[in-house]
């Protein structure tokens, strides 16, 4: 049944990839060649759960997102269990994940207790995370985008020493759910701080999802003042259903690296009612229609998505796998 599905689904990539042409471009604006996913459903996705997550549901999830081809998977946080109680099983986490040579499993480190516990666990690399938005950085960090900068540097400087890999997140890019607009050049000015002290890649969030593919733009135009092109991520949550749009609009700007998260799982704990990110499966979907290289293996991303639903008894928020999976089951039936 799998295997019958399995040619289903390459046949209808494929047709999706004939449409497009040998390099990929959109209304005359080329794009990039390949993108780098960087999953974050393990961790952005199921730090936002009601529910108690079971440790081995994680492990299972991330060993099949590890099949399913993704090249970064960021599998959890060392951030205090009393502000995410989600995933204070970190570590155990880390420790009994498959980790597949030439997959990257980077982790979530707020301060210098979180990077010292993670890299005890055996973390390769880490994320620090800041904003662009003050009123947002409290909530999250409790102290200023200023101080969340400076306490940074100890981290810099320890994961220089340990030859640990960090990447910088900047959230509420260009909206903030306590203060509203955030002006491109707040967003580019700590983007451009985390790069210059050494991360080797910054991902630009749209926390709470009220990015267009307008705002996304003139984002990007701004950071790519401070910040070379092929060091600038997206990571675009679907609130307002422009996650999909806001990547297109990132890809055309040369963004090259997109987050995202199997089942659009997620949202975050210090922005309400903001969903989860934009889908791995919608993505894969778009990007393979436009002729894109991500290598990812569909089928077996639907697997992940599947169990993932299945174990936390949600609905797929992927409209690409939901018309996926629905195909899967007719051909099982048929
Ligand atoms: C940064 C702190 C810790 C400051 O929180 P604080 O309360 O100011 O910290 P503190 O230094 O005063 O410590 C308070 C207690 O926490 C402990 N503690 C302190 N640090 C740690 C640690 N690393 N691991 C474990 N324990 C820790 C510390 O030992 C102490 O324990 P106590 O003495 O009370 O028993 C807190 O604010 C925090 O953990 N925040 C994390 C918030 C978070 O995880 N948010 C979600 C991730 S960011 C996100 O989702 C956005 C993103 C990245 O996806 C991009 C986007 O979409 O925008």
């Amino acid at each position: 049944m799998l295997r019958l599905f399995g040619r289903q689904t390459q046949a209808l990539l494929i047709g999706l990839r004939s449409l497009s042409t040998a390099a990929p471009e959109f209304l005359g604006r080329p794009l990039p060649s390949s993108v780098t996913i960087v999953e974050v459903g393990p961790r952005d996705g199921l730090q936002n759960e009601a529910q108690k997550v079971p440790t081995d549901v994680k492990v299972q999830l991330i060993d099949q997102l590890t099949e399913a081809g993704l090249p970064v998977i960021e599998s959890t946080s060392f951030v205090s269990p009393k502000w995410v109680p989600q995933l204070a099983d970190a570590a155990d986490v880390l420790a009994r994940i498959q980790q597949r040579p030439g997959v990257r499993y980077p982790v979530l480190a707020p301060n210098m207790k979180g990077f010292e516990n993670a890299l005890k666990a055996g973390a390769k690399e880490v994320a620090i995370f800041t904003a662009a938005s003050e009123a947002f950085n409290r909530k999250n960090l409790n102290c200023s985008v200023d101080d969340s900068l400076r306490k940074f540097d100890d981290i810099m400087a320890a994961a220089k020493q340990e030859a640990v890999a960090v990447r910088g997140y900047v959230s509420c890019v260009v909206g903030c759910p306590y203060q509203g607009e955030v002006l491109p050049a707040d967003a580019a000015r700590v983007a451009g701080a985390l790069y210059d002290m050494g991360c080797y890649e910054v991902s630009m969030g749209d926390t709470v999802g009220v990015g267009t593919p307008s705002s996304v733009a003139a984002m990007f135009e701004a950071c790519k003042q401070r910040v070379p092109v092929d060091r600038l991520a997206a990571h675009m949550h679907d609130t307002y259903g422009q996650g999909l749009a806001n990547i297109l609009a990132s890809l055309q700007m040369g963004i090259s690296v997109v987050d995202s998260s199997v089942a659009g799982l997620g949202g975050c704990p210090y922005a309400k009612g903001a969903t989860g990110n934009v889908a791995t499966e919608d993505v894969v979907y778009m990007l393979t229609g436009f002729g894109i290289r991500h290598g990812v293996d569909m089928d077996r991303l639907l697997d992940a998505s599947h169990f993932i639903c299945q174990a936390l008894g949600k609905r797929n928020n992927s409209r690409a796998a939901d018309a996926l999976l629905k195909k899967r089951q007719s051909a099982a039936r048929a």
